[in-house]
């Protein structure tokens, strides 16, 4: 049998802002083809955890390697400052919010994901991908992104995402402000995407929208992981508590 492929290995990883440590001492191994479910409440550091693989907290101290690549290590030098080289080595970066630009359209959105030469020259293919996932983009495409919905622009900014060729794909609370059926419907549209090589990680605080559709979930507690389950031990898990 082929050996798995690691995208992410992140072994002792500490990070925070300031004089703050949110991260302590974390370790998290992602493989090609796995979609990861973290959880945990409001402030324990899933975003923080996400924002350290692209270089963006304020320090952080440990190894993050990426597609067999080191990206981590001890970094104080600024937050960003070597966000270009993470993604280079094949992360995208899904923030929570919208994180738009108002006046661009759609279509023009969506190309701005693709960013790497290799993206660019397949973009067309790309976007008709993009479109599968998120149907209702289709007939927006000329419409400015100010102009859309909460879940149309989530579909906006997720699917910019998608159209980079990034091989880990980091979602922070996709669902976060929608109304709940809408939420459903963006989170149903990401465990549908074919991952092939690369692996996605879902950060979010409501359970109940991960279960039985990823292939682990962990529980995220005040900057550690805590405890790791297949999705149907977690749902057992649920059941007994
Ligand atoms: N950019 C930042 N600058 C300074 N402090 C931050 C920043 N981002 C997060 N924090 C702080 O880090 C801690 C962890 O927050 P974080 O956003 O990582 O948690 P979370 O689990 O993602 O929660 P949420 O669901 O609210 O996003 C909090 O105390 C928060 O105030």
């Amino acid at each position: 049998m082929s050996e798995r492929k690691e995208i992410l290995n992140i072994q002792g990883l500490s990070a925070g802002w300031g004089p703050m440590r949110v991260i302590h001492d974390l370790d998290l191994v992602v493989y090609a083809g796995e979609r990861i479910g973290i959880v945990g409440l409001n402030g324990h550091g899933k975003s923080t955890l996400f924002s350290a693989i692209a270089g963006m907290t304020d320090w952080q101290r440990g190894s993050i390697k990426l597609n067999g690549k080191e990206v981590g290590g001890t970094r104080s030098q600024g937050p960003g400052r070597y966000t270009h080289l993470v993604v280079r080595q094949g992360l995208a970066l899904m923030p929570q919010g919208d994180e738009i630009f108002t006046g661009l359209t759609v279509e023009e959105h969506l190309d701005s994901g693709a960013f790497t030469p290799a993206a660019w020259r397949d973009r067309k293919a790309r976007k008709e991908k993009i479109l599968e996932i998120f149907p209702p983009l289709r007939k927006l495409m000329s419409t400015p992104v100010g102009r859309l919905s909460g879940g149309e622009r989530r579909m906006v900014s997720l699917g910019r995402g998608l159209m980079s060729d990034a091989s880990l794909l980091l979602v922070d609370e996709p669902s976060l402000g929608l109304a709940p059926k809408i939420g459903k419907g963006v989170m149903k549209a990401l465990m549908e995407i074919e991952l092939g090589n690369s692996a996605m990680i879902i950060a979010e605080q409501n359970m109940a929208l991960l279960e039985g559709q990823v292939d682990r979930v962990i529980g995220m507690h005040v900057g550690k992981l805590k405890g790791e389950a297949s999705t149907s031990l977690a749902h057992e898990m649920k059941r007994e508590i």
